[in-house]
């Protein structure tokens, strides 16, 4: 499992303003947008292409373009819907699919509770989209399901991690072909298995819970 901080300046300006408790949730969406859209400047480095010949109005010349399938987007619902219009705007032709998932805040378990995906995966490259790596279990069962599907590579982007979170992902399925990008990893996780120092809730950041 290939594992990758993006470093750069205005990744770490735009994620700090992201933390601030006082940061509301119309400027939280915007830099999440932003963010994924630098974010995914990186993680699309693996993505497959192939030449295409094209006539410029100069000379012919051989191109490159996407190959097909088409890549995958799936954001995690709730909070994973924020990142999906940064991540768009970079790859418009790609396809975007959703897993509704839920982390109940008690026992820490994982409830699916949509899914609306292609019928067949064989081959496609998924990028998922959830801004949060805490305990990993989401994140876990998200690869896992997407690959069973028959996704051939699986390439994550998270705003932020915790350690734990990284290590448990990388136990549980990191003999998969998987990547994972971020803006930054964090200290540890609280008691309550939040990010720390992180960011709190992120869908209700982004919603508006949290106002
Ligand atoms: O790594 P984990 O410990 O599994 O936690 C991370 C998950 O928690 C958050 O979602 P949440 O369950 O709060 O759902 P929401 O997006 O609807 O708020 C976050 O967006 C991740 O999906
Ligand atoms: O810190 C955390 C952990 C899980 N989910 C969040 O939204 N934030
Ligand atoms: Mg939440």
């Amino acid at each position: 499992m290939r594992v990758q901080v993006v470093e750069h300046p205005l990744i770490a300006h735009k994620l700090t303003h992201l933390r601030r408790v006082e940061t509301t949730s119309n400027v939280f969406r915007e830099l999440t947008k932003e963010l994924v859209t630098l974010l995914s400047y990186e993680a699309s480095g693996s993505i497959a292409t192939e030449p295409v010949e094209i006539q410029t109005p100069v000379a012919q010349m051989t191109g490159t373009r996407l190959a097909g399938p088409k890549p995958l987007v799936v954001p995690i619902l709730r909070a994973g819907l924020g990142m999906l219009d940064g991540m768009t705007a970079m790859i418009p032709t790609a396809e975007v699919g959703f897993l509704g998932m839920a982390r109940n805040e008690e026992t820490l378990d994982i409830v699916t509770y949509a899914e609306r995906l292609p019928d067949d995966l064989t081959g496609r490259h998924v990028f998922v989209l959830d801004p949060m790596l805490a305990t990993g279990g989401t994140l876990a069962e998200a690869v896992r399901f997407l690959k069973k599907a028959g996704a051939a590579k699986v390439t994550c982007i998270c705003l932020l991690a915790a350690p734990e979170g990284i290590e448990r992902l990388r136990g549980e399925v990191g003999d998969l072909d998987i990547e994972l990008y971020l803006a930054a990893i964090d200290e540890k996780l609280n008691e309550k298995s939040y990010i720390v120092p992180g960011l709190g809730d992120a869908g209700d950041r982004l919603y508006g819970l949290a106002e």
